[in-house]
């Protein structure tokens, strides 16, 4: 065997880091938004007893269920087991997750007042987060970790709504009727979420996601004057690690969510991904790199039906610089989890 010396560089291989780079991995890397949760019996044993948010405080807890889908389906890639109000709740909030609802805030964040009440994030409130990531990459071998964090629009929604909201009327209204209350409550959220991602980067994680599900509800002149300058405050924080950027029905958005700082653009199903790739291609720089973007309720349809879909995506991201296989947005609880480990497998056989 000869030895390869100590000071030689060790560059990865990980389809997903490959894929993210622009580069052209040995297979289409594959993991799916919310692999962790619901869809998975052993998930709902662990957490029977165990409420939503101590779970993400109990590092021994997340690491286990962070590792349950790499173990049973060998996705590319382990994401974290955590929530975005985990930062929120850690510096104080008074934020709970509901099941079957989502994170409730018992007293929105409406006024000026209230904005300037809010916490910051010390690093130590997230110490369990690190731990946990610690325990991941001791376990994890070569599969990497992804780190994350929702974005502060995604955030503020939940805090100015008190919950989940389909229209998000209470914050559009607060973002154009007190544009300064606005920019200082979400400039309170990027200094949260950088920390909580700075903490994840620290600890060791090797890529990062940031969430912003809920941009879509926005026109691309709002998010760019009220939310880009914010998210791309957060994403410049992150030097070290490529860096995903998601929302769902952002198909109008997707050149913006680049703008903002990301390496990797994740595309909802409502796109194909060559149309993405086409909005995204900037004349003179390498093609774009995008994460997507099964429909998730493909996965509740015949096997044949859920094949011709993977086909599809992975043909039509063979137009991107490089492509990772999601889904459009998170695992449906009721997806049968022997579905997913079917598309990983066809996923893993299929030319990049
Ligand atoms: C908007 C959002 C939230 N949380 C998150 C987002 C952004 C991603 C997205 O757009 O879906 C992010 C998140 N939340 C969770 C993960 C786990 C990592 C993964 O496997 O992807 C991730 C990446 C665990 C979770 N977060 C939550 C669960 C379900 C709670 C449970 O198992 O009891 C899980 C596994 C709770 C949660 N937390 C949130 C919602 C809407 C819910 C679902 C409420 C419900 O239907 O019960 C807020």
């Amino acid at each position: 065997m000869t030895s390869v010396p100590d000071a030689a560089p060790r560059t990865t291989t990980a389809p997903l880091l490959v894929a993210a780079a622009g580069g052209t991995p040995a297979r289409v890397p594959v993991w799916f938004m919310r692999q962790a949760g619901r869809s998975l019996p052993e998930y709902r044993e662990v957490r029977k007893d165990i409420p939503m948010l101590r779970a993400c405080f109990t590092p021994d807890l997340v690491r286990e269920i962070t590792m349950q889908p790499v173990r049973r389906h060998g996705v590319d890639a382990a994401i974290l087991f955590s929530d975005i109000v985990v930062p929120l709740v850690a510096a104080g909030l008074d934020v709970d997750i509901v099941p079957g609802t989502g994170p409730v805030v018992a007293e929105p964040v409406r006024t000026r007042a209230a904005v300037d009440a809010l916490p910051e994030l010390h690093a130590e409130q997230v110490a369990p987060v690190a731990e946990a990531v610690r325990l991941l990459r001791a376990e994890l071998g070569e599969t990497p970790l992804i780190g994350f964090a929702g974005a502060p629009f995604t955030l503020a929604s939940y805090l100015i709504e008190g919950g989940p909201s389909r229209h998000h009327e209470r914050t559009k209204a607060l973002m154009h009727s007190e544009p300064e209350t606005w920019h200082a409550l979400l400039g309170a959220l990027a200094g949260i979420t950088s920390t909580f991602l700075a903490e994840q980067v620290a600890a060791g994680v090797q890529a990062v996601q940031l969430f912003d599900s809920w941009a879509g509800a926005l026109s691309e002149r709002d998010y760019r004057e009220f939310v880009l300058p914010h998210s791309t405050r957060v994403l410049d924080t992150v030097r070290e690690v490529p860096k995903i950027h998601f929302g769902v029905g952002t198909g109008e958005l997707l050149p913006a969510m680049r703008d903002a700082g990301a390496d990797v653009v994740g595309v909802d199903w409502r796109v194909p991904l060559d149309e993405a790739v086409r909005r995204l291609t900037v004349p003179g720089r390498p093609a774009p790199v995008v994460q997507g973007n099964l429909d998730p309720a493909v996965l509740l349809a015949d096997f044949d039906a859920v094949e011709r879909e993977v086909r599809r995506i992975v043909a039509e991201g063979r137009a991107a610089g490089g492509h990772v296989f999601n889904l459009g947005h998170g695992v449906l609880p009721e997806t049968d989890p022997t579905v997913l480990t079917r598309v990983v497998e066809l996923v893993h056989s299929l030319e990049p």
